[in-house]
């Protein structure tokens, strides 16, 4: 999601407005916009509860490794095409002391796998594409869009759902 050029003051409400309608949608497609007395509501706190860490489940070895990484002086950056709730996500879940920098696509205005998304990233921490690594479960966003601005891109392929 990226929204080229708009003020970033108007970011968080553009965001919310991106996923009402992809989630409104998906209930039309089925047939069940009718269940909700008032969809408004409904998707007002749905928005809310994924700024939460609630409904988020944090791999098994994700915290071992972001720990090990660190160990090893390695400096870590999220690069995300999710939008500004990631902020609140990623401290209620405790690995923001982790990362040396967040990079929204919302606020860059330009989603993975656009260069300019990497660029940004690349720029906050001072180095040359070709001294970063970028790991990702994407084979387009991720791999082949970090592969095209120089950097090693690593597709993290999970043949499991986190458990719960
Ligand atoms: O799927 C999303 O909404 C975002 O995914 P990403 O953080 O890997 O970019």
């Amino acid at each position: 999601m990226a929204f080229p050029g708009l003020d970033p003051i108007e970011v968080p409400g553009q965001e919310y407005a991106w996923w009402r309608q992809i989630a409104q949608q998906t209930f039309a497609a089925v047939d069940q916009l009718a269940q909700f007395a008032d969809f408004e509501a409904f998707f007002a706190d749905l928005y809310t509860y994924f700024a939460t860490a609630e409904p988020w489940v944090v791999y098994a070895d994700t915290r071992s490794s972001l720990e090990r990484w660190r160990s090893l002086g390695i400096e870590l950056g999220v690069l995300s095409n999710f939008d500004s709730r990631l902020y609140g996500v990623l401290q209620a879940l405790q690995l923001d002391a982790f990362f040396q920098s967040v990079t929204i696509s919302t606020e860059v205005g330009a989603a993975k796998p656009s260069p300019a998304i990497f660029h940004a990233a690349l720029r906050k921490h001072g180095y040359a594409a070709a001294d970063a690594w970028h790991v990702g479960d994407s084979r387009r966003e991720d791999v082949a869009g970090a592969k095209a601005v120089g950097l090693r891109g690593i597709w993290l392929m999970r043949s499991q759902p986190a458990a719960a």
